[in-house]
C-alpha cells in the first residue's frame, strides 16, 4: 500500500519533470519550484538548530536582494545553501542514495524507453548544474519534489477567501514589505472615521460614501519569495464584469462638453478629472506577485502595491502620487498635475500651470484651515518622472503639533482636485453625470498608518485583476483650455 502510493507520487513528479524536460531542460524552472520548498520542509522537518542554521545561515544574514526575478532569486538561494541541505540529508539514518534509487527504479520503467532517456538526461543536467555528485543531486531533487507536491497541494486546498493582504515597495527602495490579516476591519459609509489607534495598511476608496475602507492591521514586515510565492495563490478573484472599455469618441465629447461649458462660466466647476476604463486580457498562467515584482523594476519612483481582500478584489498599481506623509512633528503634502510623455522636453503651458493651481491652491487652503501652515509657498513645481511620463510637482511641508488631527485632516483633503475636481463638491456631482463605470478603489488612497506615523499614496496608475483580466483606470484634469483632443490613454 505504502509502495503502491510511492509509486503513484513518484509517477506525478517524473511526470512533471518529464513535461518540462520536452526541449531543453530548463534549471530555472525546477529551481523556482523547489528552492522555497526546500527552506520549508527543512523548518518543519528538522528541529536540530546546528542543521538549521548550517542550511539557513548565509540566506538568512544575507538574502539575495529583490532587485532580480524570482528565478534568479531562487537559484541564488538554493546555490549558496546546498551545503546545509546535504548537511540535513546526511544526519538521516537512510542513505540519500537509497532513496534515489527506490524512486527512480519504481517510476522508471513504467515509461517508455523514449520518455525515461529523456528524464534521465534532464536529472543529469538538473545534477551538473548545482554541480554535485549525481545520485545525492537526484536524492535531494526527489525529497523536495515530492514535498513541493505536497506543498502546492495545501496552498491549492486553502481557502484564504477570508483574509487580506497588502504588498507594497516604497518609491526609491528595493525591499517588499507586507501585512496580511485574517480579518480586515472595513468601516462602511456611515461608521464614521477610523478609530484614533488604527495601525496598519489602509485602503480607502474614491468615495468612501460608495465603498467600504479596508485596514489590514499589524506592522509591515520584509516580503521573502515564500510569501509572495503563497500571495500568488490567491484564488477568489470576484466577478469579471461585464463592462466595456470606455469609448474615446465618448470620452472625447465629455472633455469637449465640459471645456466648452468651462469657457462660458455655463458649469459650477473650474476643473474635473475624468477616468477612462480599459480591460487588458491576462494570459492564462498569469501570476500577480511575479507582475507585481516587474512593476516594482519598471517604476522605481513609485509606490508599488498589490492589494487584496475578497470584498474588494486584488488591485495592483505604481503610485507616483504621494498624499500624505505624517512623521512625529511634521506633516508633507504632494500637489502633483499636468502631464506629458518622459520624451517631450518641452516647456509646461500655461494651461498646465493653471490644471497645477487648482490642485496646490485647495491644499494649500485645506492645510491652513487645520492650522497646518504650509512652508515655502512661493516656490514653483518641479517635473518629476512617473514610468513613461512627466508631471508637475510640488511638496508641501508644515509642523503639527499635538492638537493636529490628522484624521480630519486626511476626510478634509481627501480626494484633492489631482484625481477629482475643483470646487470638490460641484467636480464630484458632474464626474458622477460624466462617467459610466464605477471608480471603486482607483483615486482612492493606500498605504500605512500608525497613530504617529502615516505614509499615504493616492491609488491611480492602478488596476483591479479580475479572473481573465486587469481593469485599469486613468484619468485625466479638465479645465476651460483643455483640448478637445485629450483622450483617457493616460499609459494603458
Ligand atoms: C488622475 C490621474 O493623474 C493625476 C495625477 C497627475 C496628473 C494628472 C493629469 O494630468 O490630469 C492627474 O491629475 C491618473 O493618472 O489617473
Amino acid at each position: 500500500m505504502c509502495l503502491l502510493k510511492e509509486i503513484s507520487v513518484n509517477l506525478v513528479t517524473l511526470n512533471i519533470l518529464g513535461e518540462k524536460s520536452a526541449g531543453k531542460l530548463d534549471p530555472d524552472l525546477y529551481l523556482r519550484d523547489t528552492s522555497v520548498l526546500s527552506a520549508d520542509f527543512i523548518r518543519r522537518h528538522d528541529n536540530s538548530e546546528k542543521l538549521m542554521s548550517a542550511y539557513l545561515g548565509t540566506a538568512e544574514e544575507n538574502p539575495p536582494a529583490f532587485s532580480h526575478s524570482p528565478q534568479v532569486y531562487y537559484k541564488k538561494l538554493l546555490q549558496s545553501n546546498v551545503s546545509g541541505l546535504i548537511a540535513v540529508l546526511n544526519s538521516r539514518q537512510l542513505s540519500v542514495a537509497q532513496i534515489a534509487s527506490v524512486k527512480i527504479s519504481a517510476g522508471l520503467p513504467l515509461l517508455d524507453e523514449r520518455r525515461r532517456s529523456e528524464i534521465i538526461a534532464a536529472k543529469r543536467t538538473f545534477a551538473a548544474e548545482i554541480d554535485l555528485h549525481t545520485e545525492t543531486a537526484l536524492a535531494i531533487f526527489e525529497l523536495i519534489h515530492d514535498e513541493s507536491l505536497r506543498y502546492q497541494q495545501e496552498l491549492t486546498n486553502t481557502d484564504r477567501s477570508g483574509s487580506g493582504f497588502a504588498l507594497f515597495r516604497l518609491p526609491g527602495e528595493t525591499q517588499v514589505q507586507y501585512i496580511s490579516d485574517d480579518c480586515p476591519l472595513f468601516i462602511r459609509p456611515g461608521d464614521g472615521s477610523l478609530p484614533a489607534d488604527a495601525g496598519g495598511f489602509i485602503f480607502a476608496p474614491f468615495d468612501p460614501q460608495m465603498y467600504p475602507t479596508c485596514l489590514l492591521a499589524g506592522p509591515p514586515q520584509n516580503a521573502d519569495t515564500l510569501t509572495l510565492e503563497r500571495l500568488a495563490k490567491i484564488l477568489h478573484l470576484g466577478k469579471a464584469d461585464a463592462e466595456k472599455d470606455t469609448d474615446e469618441s465618448d470620452f472625447k465629447a465629455s472633455v469637449a462638453d465640459f471645456s466648452a461649458k468651462a469657457r462660458t462660466k455655463a458649469t459650477p466647476a473650474d476643473k474635473i478629472v475624468l477616468s477612462a476604463v480599459k480591460y487588458i486580457k491576462l494570459r492564462s498562467h498569469f501570476n500577480q506577485a511575479d507582475y507585481f515584482l516587474r512593476i516594482c523594476d519598471s517604476c522605481p519612483h513609485s509606490f508599488v502595491s498589490l492589494f487584496y481582500t475578497r470584498e474588494t478584489g486584488m488591485w495592483i498599481g505604481a503610485s507616483p502620487e504621494l498624499l500624505l506623509c505624517q512623521t512625529a512633528d511634521r506633516i508633507s503634502v504632494s500637489v502633483l498635475a499636468a502631464t506629458k510623455g518622459e520624451a517631450d522636453l518641452s516647456d509646461w503651458s500655461d494651461k498646465e500651470y493653471r490644471e497645477f493651481a487648482y490642485v496646490r491652491r485647495f491644499i494649500e487652503e485645506t492645510m491652513t484651515e487645520k492650522g497646518l501652515m504650509p512652508e515655502n509657498p512661493l516656490r514653483s513645481p518641479d517635473t518629476v518622472i512617473s514610468g513613461p511620463l512627466r508631471h508637475l510637482k510640488m511638496t508641501l511641508t508644515a509642523n503639527t503639533d499635538a492638537d493636529t488631527d490628522i484624521t480630519r485632516f486626511l476626510e478634509k483633503l481627501h480626494p484633492t482636485p489631482a484625481v477629482c475636481g475643483y470646487p470638490r463638491p460641484e467636480a464630484k456631482k458632474l464626474i458622477t453625470s460624466y462617467e459610466k463605470h464605477a471608480r471603486e478603489y482607483y483615486a482612492g488612497y493606500l498605504g500605512i498608518i500608525s497613530p504617529h506615523y502615516k505614509n499615504l499614496y493616492v491609488n491611480i496608475r492602478c488596476g483591479r485583476i479580475l479572473p481573465n483580466f486587469l481593469r485599469l483606470i486613468t484619468g485625466v484634469g479638465i479645465i476651460a483650455a483643455s483640448s478637445r483632443n485629450k483622450n483617457g490613454r493616460k499609459y494603458c
